[in-house]
């Protein structure tokens, strides 16, 4: 969630501390001379010693003068201001992409300086690098396209993905990021140039997680795109076929992932932004055999559980009422049912009743309220599917509207993808809501495609309630075979509890982005713990899971956070 809080400073300064008197061990370097300069991951560009450039053959394919790292960030950061300063008054679209160019360029050249001014810089950059502004990369994505960045692997691939993994230059990968391209943010299918999100994510990733960028690998299955306008776009970079479907989509994706934990056997692969059909098909395919998740299934799950549990703080009740909570989930895709099946059972562990866990829970898609009358009711959707009349006057495909006025929620939030839903009506009529504060989430992405607008929330449902918006903010995994329900819900119910009593009440539910390796580190502890207490955590490195389970709560902390990456200048040696 883009939200506003701050966070014990002391905390902060002692995590910065830690993170910024790491003393860099070298790094091996295979290659010399000019190829070192064109290898983003080891250029320094003027930065580079005079030692280093005798040892690596760079004298005299640099000018002489040696600038420093300090020195480098601020320059391009002065670059950046000039370039806000000469668009202003452009249109919104115009300035985005041309900030999205200069970082860019950036990650094509250096990428320890990137990493460092998107880490310096993260409320600023995260929206360029990541949602809203990728969107627009994406809907662009074969213009732009420069330098390729990450992996393709097309449906022309077929029988041949085994070995075309092995041209991926790392030899160690840790974290992949895939998708189809079918359903990017809000914006539908966009095939091939759906890559600009596992870009994005990564690069969250990394600022915000102190993931090795030198261990990530976005990855593009292109199997053809269904989208007419691309279809037709000469500039088009993608398989110019219609989507492969059935058996033989699933063939391409197994493939991928067989290659895949042939090489990485450890690897973690997020699946983003697949259409809500194949999202679920291939989490149940794949999770028990690989260590694999579906961000848009769980990991909104988690992070939206942690806000609607933060609500109930907020209404200064105690969370054991959680299950008393009316919710209205609009959109019942991938991502509005992870969300109501996380907290489904969450309630089943508070009550511990199952069976009448999703009686609060209100659920809408394009058609309206979805009831036990539904024809070609979804399967997934069933759980939530109303009996017609368990709200007097509620039947079959009532409108948001009418679900509103009779159900009173304490929480609407919108997974529909559609800008705009909450309108002034909608809104309005959150104002009868039963709650003393009543929450409204408006999760679809990019901003566009939000539900509302937090002007118009707090305008027309009145000043009492708590908003949040569409979120970049992921969990940390390490070190476990599989990811299981039980480290999701102790990731939320860790970032639920982040947040002070006195935040809670002000209607602030997440923690600034300004703070995020901090939280990441306690949210990343907090799933080790549960994979510890799951008897499914292997740890990393010299530290076992035996080790992992020695540890008290803050020495977990310490461990996620000293494992963390770090942008900055390693001495580069040589190695043939
Ligand atoms: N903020 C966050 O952390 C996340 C946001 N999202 C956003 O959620 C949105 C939906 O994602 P998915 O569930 O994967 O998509 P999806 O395509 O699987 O599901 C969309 C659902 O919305 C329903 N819908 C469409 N028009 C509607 C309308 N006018 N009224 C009510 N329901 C309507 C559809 O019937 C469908 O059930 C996207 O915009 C995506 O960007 C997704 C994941 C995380
Ligand atoms: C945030 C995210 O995963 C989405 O909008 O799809
Ligand atoms: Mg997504």
């Amino acid at each position: 969630m883009w939200n506003l809080a701050r966070f014990a400073a002391s905390r902060l300064s002692r995590s910065r501390r830690l993170l910024s008197t790491a003393i860099p061990g070298p790094c091996i370097v295979h290659k010399r001379g000019a190829d070192i300069l064109h290898d983003p991951w080891f250029n320094k560009d003027t930065g580079f010693p005079l030692t280093e450039r005798d040892r690596l053959g760079l004298r005299g394919l640099l000018p002489p003068r040696i600038i420093s790292f300090e020195q480098q960030y601020d320059r391009f950061m002065e670059s950046y201001q000039s370039l806000e300063k000469n668009t202003k008054g452009q249109p919104d679209s115009v300035v985005a992409l041309a900030k999205w160019r200069i970082l860019n360029r950036l990650h094509d050249r250096n990428e320890t300086l990137y990493y460092r001014v998107l880490m310096d810089n993260i409320k600023n950059f995260a929206p360029i690098i990541y949602t809203p502004t990728v969107g627009l990369v994406c809907q662009n994505y074969s213009g732009l396209f420069r330098r390729p960045r990450g992996m393709y692997f097309s449906a022309k691939d077929k029988g041949e993905m085994m070995s075309m993994i092995y041209n991926w230059p790392a030899h160690q990968v840790d974290m992949i990021v895939l998708t189809d391209g079918s359903r990017i943010l809000g914006l539908g299918d966009l095939g091939v140039q759906g890559i600009g999100i596992p870009i994005g994510k990564l690069d969250m990733y990394v600022a915000a997680a102190g993931i090795n960028p030198q261990r990530i690998l976005p990855v593009m299955l292109d199997v053809g795109t269904n989208n007419q306008k691309l279809l037709e776009d000469r500039l088009y970079l993608g398989l110019r076929q219609p989507r492969l479907e059935g058996e033989e989509y699933l063939s391409i994706v197994d493939e991928f992932m067989e290659a895949v934990f042939t090489r990485w056997p450890k690897a973690i692969v997020q699946f983003e932004d697949f259409q809500m059909k194949w999202a679920f098909e291939t989490l149940e395919r794949y999770r028990k055999r690989f260590c694999m998740f579906n961000d848009d299934i769980q990991g909104t799950a988690g992070v939206a559980l942690a806000g609607l549990l933060g609500t109930v703080r907020a209404q200064g009740r105690s969370l054991a009422d959680f299950p008393n909570q009316k919710i209205v989930v609009v959109g019942a895709g991938s991502a509005g049912l992870g969300v109501l099946s996380m907290a489904v059972k969450a309630v089943a562990k508070m009550t511990g009743k199952a069976e009448t866990a999703a009686h609060n829970f209100f659920l809408l898609d394009k058609d309206g309220l979805i009831t036990k009358e539904r024809k070609n009711l979804d399967p997934a959707a069933a759980p939530f599917a109303k009996d017609p009349g368990q709200i007097v006057g509620l039947t079959e495909g009532a409108s948001l509207l009418e679900v509103v006025k009779k159900v009173k929620p304490d929480v609407l939030l919108g997974l529909s993808g559609v800008g705009g839903v909450f309108n002034e009506e909608v809104l309005k009529a959150m104002r009868e809501s039963g709650s003393s504060k009543p929450a409204i989430f408006a999760m679809s992405n990019p901003t566009m495609n939000a539900e509302c607008t937090a002007a118009d929330a707090f305008k027309h449902a009145g000043e009492n309630i708590v908003f949040a918006s569409g979120s970049p903010f992921e969990n940390v995994v390490l070190g476990a075979r599989h990811i299981t329900d039980g480290m999701l819900q102790a990731a939320a119910e860790c970032l639920a509890s982040y947040m002070t009593d006195e935040e809670i009440k002000s209607g602030i539910l997440y923690p600034s982005i300004d703070s995020i390796r901090h939280i990441t580190a306690e949210v990343g502890a907090s799933v080790v713990r549960a994979a510890v207490a799951e008897e499914l955590a292997e740890g990393h490195g010299d530290v076992g899971s035996r080790e992992l389970a020695h540890m008290s709560k803050e020495e977990t902390v310490e461990y996620v956070l000293r494992n963390m990456w770090y942008p900055v200048y390693s001495p580069l040696v040589h190695e043939k």
